[in-house]
């Protein structure tokens, strides 16, 4: 079976770990120092379901609540993992603005996505619980994982999960084909 093309974003606040995560998933490391992304591309080929899915990963610059979405990020892009950190309840609403943005100028609710609780090692430092992401994510009918991009914790998840939503929103319940007649 010929991979599927899948084109995969990262947004969400400064220094939440987006790099962090996408680093660990592409290269199994942890960058050893931060430095803020102004915009990085990878790819990966995933193997998921016994499909092979290449995959492009943009990693973003962090936005703000001000941040204009930028038309290369809602167009062609089949998913979005959506990233706030655990410790910071400023990244929760910076996440809750751009999910608001992305499906204004997309014009549907039907994006695949993703939200990611990032951090999660730090647990003295928590102040958003994960009953508070879970139920963010039930309300956008997404997928949610909490992770430490840090520790390599549950990372992978991520892109099972954003492949799975990438291929429910691409099979409609009801199947198209029925209502087309071959003339
Ligand atoms: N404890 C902990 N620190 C993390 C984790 N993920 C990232 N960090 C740290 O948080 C800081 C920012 O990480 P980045 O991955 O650069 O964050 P970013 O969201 O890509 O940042 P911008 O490019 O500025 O948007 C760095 O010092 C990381 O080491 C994590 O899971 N746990």
């Amino acid at each position: 079976m010929a991979p599927k093309q899948r084109k995969i974003c990262l947004m969400g606040f400064r220094a939440v770990g987006k790099s962090t995560i996408t680093i660990q998933f592409v290269e199994n490391h942890c960058p050893e120092t931060y430095n803020p992304t102004i915009e990085g591309t990878y790819q990966k080929i995933i193997k998921h379901r016994g499909q092979d899915f290449s995959t492009e990963i943009i990693d973003t610059a962090g936005q703000d609540e001000f941040s204009i979405l930028q038309k290369q990020y809602s167009i062609g892009i089949h998913g979005y993992i959506l990233v706030y950190s655990v410790t910071s309840k400023a990244s929760l609403d910076v996440v809750k603005v751009l999910n608001d943005k992305i499906l204004n100028s997309l014009g549907t609710e039907k994006i695949p996505r993703v939200l990611v609780g990032n951090k999660s090692d730090l647990e003295n430092e928590r102040v958003i619980s994960k009953e508070e992401g879970q139920s963010l994510a039930n309300q956008w009918e997404c997928a949610f994982v909490e992770c430490s991009g840090k520790n390599n914790d549950n990372v992978e998840e991520i892109f099972k999960q954003i492949l799975n939503e990438v291929d429910k929103n691409q099979q409609p319940d009801t199947p198209q084909k029925e209502s087309c007649i071959l003339m």
